[in-house]
């Protein structure tokens, strides 16, 4: 670690931070509250789920975010909503996935933070909604999409993303609620993919939950495969299930082994054929970067920090990360950026594992980027060109936004005594669902 004399003071940074995001969250009370989206130049609301109908998914993801910040107050009043306006008996299908890491995720981190028992009510009658996902289907792959009234199910060409990212949710219910049927059921999805890997020890990423068919023959560790990998080693970390260690060590070697490429000097995961290894694309995923991280969390630091310096290359070429760039030309094959969170969570989990400062200074021109380029009158913008001068906004603002990058720098730059740094646990939406000292 670094000698005293050499440790930056970041307090001014968390600081500004804290005060950005209690800024844009007073925007989102006086303007868009119960919204799932703020609309941050008109100001207006956008739903994010279901046409018609938010959930506050904004909110929701907020809440721990800010009890991690202190601002008790702003946590009572979106607790206040959650329990008086939150209700999930929409007649309508929600994406099983996306429901899950975002409403049950957030819901669990804002039980783990406050202890307020009927969050955990919130949480369960969220995921007992998605369930017939997992429950209807032939093959224990469960569907895309549930009807959160009905229990009506549909859409089984799926990837495994959307079948394996479930047990971190679904495994604390478990463990808090005393049901089982919660992690058996994101488990079993996670073996039956396991079990369908190829000779070379790679995962396609698109299949049919009732055929079990593999769709496609491309295997990648950014989206929509990213997840499935992450929920392997975050189920063994959270709840000591050796076989998904064992599941994920398997997969991982064939990955460095099979799936990796060095490109002038740096590390990079392209796209190959997951039966004969063959590269296919050199594109790469802003998503892609959360790898960086989960290869130092679990024992790859050399290979997680080298990943790291990859997308550190590609920040200081673009100021603001490209949607995806080909590492092979350093050029960006898709010019927009959804305030996408991956850089600053994998140079957290780097900074975690390492204790390396550099990982913080990274972290730090993510957000000064991150300002200078998203900020406008009512929130912060997603992008739609990084490339053009200056970059252009567009009229949306991410629910991810709310639990994740805010929440990376945070961590990262205040030593908040909320946060027992030893032994947390972030998830994949960076809900905290273990870890919170209250
Ligand atoms: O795992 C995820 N994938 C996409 C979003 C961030 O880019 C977010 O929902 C989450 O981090
Ligand atoms: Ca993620």
């Amino acid at each position: 670690s670094v000698p005293g004399s050499a440790r930056r003071d970041w307090k001014p940074v968390a600081d500004a931070v804290r005060e950005e995001y209690l800024w844009a969250w007073r925007q989102y009370v006086e303007r868009a509250l119960g919204a799932d989206h703020i609309k941050p130049i008109s100001g207006g609301r956008e739903d994010f789920f279901v046409e018609g109908h938010s959930v506050g998914l904004s909110l929701v993801e907020a809440v721990d975010t800010l009890w991690l910040m202190e601002a008790d107050a702003e946590v009572a009043r979106a607790v206040q909503w959650i329990v008086d306006d939150l209700d999930f008996d929409v007649d309508a299908p929600f994406q099983v996935f996306e429901t899950n890491i975002r409403m049950v995720g957030g819901l669990a981190a804002a039980y783990h933070c406050t202890g307020d028992q009927r969050l955990l009510e919130r949480a369960k009658d969220v995921a007992d909604r998605l369930l017939p996902a997992f429950t209807e289907s032939p093959t224990g792959l469960p569907y895309r999409y549930v009807n959160l009234a009905s229990g009506a199910v549909s859409d089984p060409e799926t990837n495994i993303v959307e079948i394996g990212t479930y047990i971190a949710e679904f495994g604390v219910l478990s463990q808090w609620t005393g049901d089982n049927r919660y992690y058996d059921l994101a488990k079993r999805a996670m073996r039956v993919v396991y079990d369908k890997r190829t000779e070379l020890g790679l995962l396609p990423h698109d299949i049919n939950a009732e055929t079990g068919q593999w769709r496609n023959r491309q295997a990648t560790i950014g989206p929509p495969g990213d997840s499935y990998y992450e929920y392997l080693w975050d189920g063994y970390r959270l709840f000591g299930d050796p076989e998904l260690k064992q599941w994920y060590d398997t997969l991982t070697d064939a990955i460095l082994s099979k799936q990796a490429e060095r490109h002038d000097g740096l590390l990079w995961f392209p796209q190959v054929d997951a039966f004969t290894g063959e590269v296919l694309s050199r594109e790469q995923s802003v998503l892609a970067g959360f790898y960086a991280g989960l290869l130092a969390e679990s024992g790859h630091v050399a290979e997680g920090r080298a990943y790291h310096d990859a997308f550190t290359a590609v920040q200081e070429r673009f100021g603001v990360i490209p949607t995806s760039v080909d590492y092979s030309t350093m050029t960006a094959t898709r010019v927009d950026n959804a305030l996408r969170p991956e850089f600053a969570d994998s140079a957290l989990m780097l900074w975690l594992a390492t204790g390396d400062e550099v990982f913080r200074e990274r972290a730090h021109t993510h957000f000064e980027n991150m300002v200078a380029t998203s900020k406008t009158n009512y929130g912060f913008a997603s992008l739609t060109d990084v490339t053009a001068t200056p970059p252009s906004q567009e009229d949306t603002c991410p629910g991810y936004w709310w639990s994740e990058q805010m929440k990376y720098y945070w961590l990262l730059f205040s030593d908040t005594p909320r946060l027992d740094y030893r032994d947390n646990y972030l998830s994949t939406e960076a809900n905290l669902l273990r870890g919170a000292r209250r």
